[in-house]
């Protein structure tokens, strides 16, 4: 009998192991029926109903090949599993949760840019099969082992494929910059600050956001001359955008502000570069700074763990190794090149999901 209840505890083990197995396996699913159904602009559709069955969005897809009406449920059914719609049996009908909404084109946080971004094959497709030669060859990135180029020249080079990138970024600023503006942990962070410039800040959503809140704050927007193109030297109020490169100029400031920018580069690169930062503020009794927006990777073993969150930023760290030869960091690992660039101190002041806040003084 015994016997018995080990042998079924050890088929039971396998079936769930092998449960998960396919579960790996076939994890190319999800992307692809969420990127289906936003090409086919079901969440937009969906917007304007607010609460739909699949006849309405049979009426509302006059493109859709009838031989093919029966797939509809079928992807239906895979974002409710996802988590980005509901649906309620009793009416036969589906509606958005909340991270369904953000799949919305022209919501103020919409993340469908970002989502678009992340289906592209020649971030995804390419360097990330090349990874096991990247291993064995001695180019610095993946994507140079695919391209034979960085990423920041590919976007400068491929004009569509770099405004695609600045929309995904600009969209994460988006939303970013209403939890950042309107966060009562961040109050203080804009407190006696007369001028600001975000180094690496894309197309200037984040700027923009910050310049509209405090009209007394001058901003400028600081890239590479192809991302700020025709903006350059353009004022808008309290707003200005200036190109060049910020391991050779930073205008100067109060402040400045760095979001998702060390995180692309390796130590050294990021001392150089703080360095530079350091060169363009005041001191620290002046009101000095430096702000940066990145991630903090979290230990897995600290208490009221996101563990979802925990695996973006694993994620994010495989992508930032393998695309662009840097890396996400730990708060050791940020202490590091802080004080290797020569700043005293420095306070992490909130975390927004994935990303913190560091304030980082002379
Ligand atoms: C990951 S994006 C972040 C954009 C923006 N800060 C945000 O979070 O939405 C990195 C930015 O750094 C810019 N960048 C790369 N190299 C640069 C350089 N040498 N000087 C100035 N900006 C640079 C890129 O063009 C890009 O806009
Ligand atoms: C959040 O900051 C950055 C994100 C990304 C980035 O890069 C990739 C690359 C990839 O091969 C597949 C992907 O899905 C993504 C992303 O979704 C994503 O957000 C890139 C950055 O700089 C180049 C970032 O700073």
């Amino acid at each position: 009998m015994a016997k018995n209840e080990n042998i079924r505890a050890d088929l039971e083990q396998l079936l769930q192991a092998e449960a998960q197995t396919w579960d790996y396996i076939l994890s190319f699913v999800r992307p692809s029926c969420i990127r289906c159904a936003v090409e086919l602009r079901i969440p937009d559709i969906l917007r304007k109903h607010g609460i739909m069955t699949i006849s309405d969005l049979v009426a509302s897809l006059p493109n859709l090949n009838p031989s093919k009406i029966s797939f509809l449920p079928v992807l239906m059914r895979i974002l409710v599993h996802s988590g980005l719609l509901n649906y309620q049996k009793e009416v036969d009908s589906y509606s958005f949760t909340t991270a369904g909404s953000l799949l919305i084109e022209n919501e103020p946080f919409s993340k469908r840019s970002h989502f678009l971004f992340s289906q592209n094959p020649v971030i995804t497709l390419k360097p990330f099969s090349s990874l096991s030669h990247w291993l064995q060859d001695d180019l610095p990135t993946a994507f140079d082992t695919t391209y034979g180029k960085s990423m920041w020249d590919y976007c400068a080079d491929e004009p569509k494929f770099g405004s695609i990138f600045n929309d995904a970024m600009a969209s994460d600023s988006k939303l970013f910059s209403h939890l950042f503006i309107n966060s009562e942990q961040c109050k203080h962070v804009f407190e006696g600050l007369t001028s600001l410039v975000d180094v690496g800040g894309g197309t200037g959503t984040l700027a923009m956001a910050i310049a509209n809140a405090f009209p007394r704050l001058n901003c400028i927007v600081f890239d590479l001359p192809h991302v700020i193109g025709d903006r350059k030297g353009i004022t808008t109020g309290n707003l200005e955008f200036v190109a060049g490169s910020m391991f050779d100029n930073i205008p100067y400031a109060n402040a400045i502000l760095l979001k998702f920018i060390l995180h692309n580069w390796s130590d050294e690169d990021c001392v150089k570069l703080l360095k530079k930062c350091r060169e363009s503020i005041p001191s620290k009794e002046k009101g000095g700074k430096v702000m940066v927006i990145d991630i903090v990777i979290e230990d897995y073993s600290s208490n009221n763990i996101n563990e979802q969150l925990v695996q973006v930023q694993h994620f994010m760290d495989v992508i930032m190794r393998i695309s662009y030869g840097a890396k996400e960091r730990t708060k050791t690992e940020w202490e590091k090149l802080f004080l290797d660039a020569g700043f005293s101190d420095y306070k992490i002041t909130a975390n927004f999901g994935m990303r913190s806040l560091i304030e980082i003084y002379p």
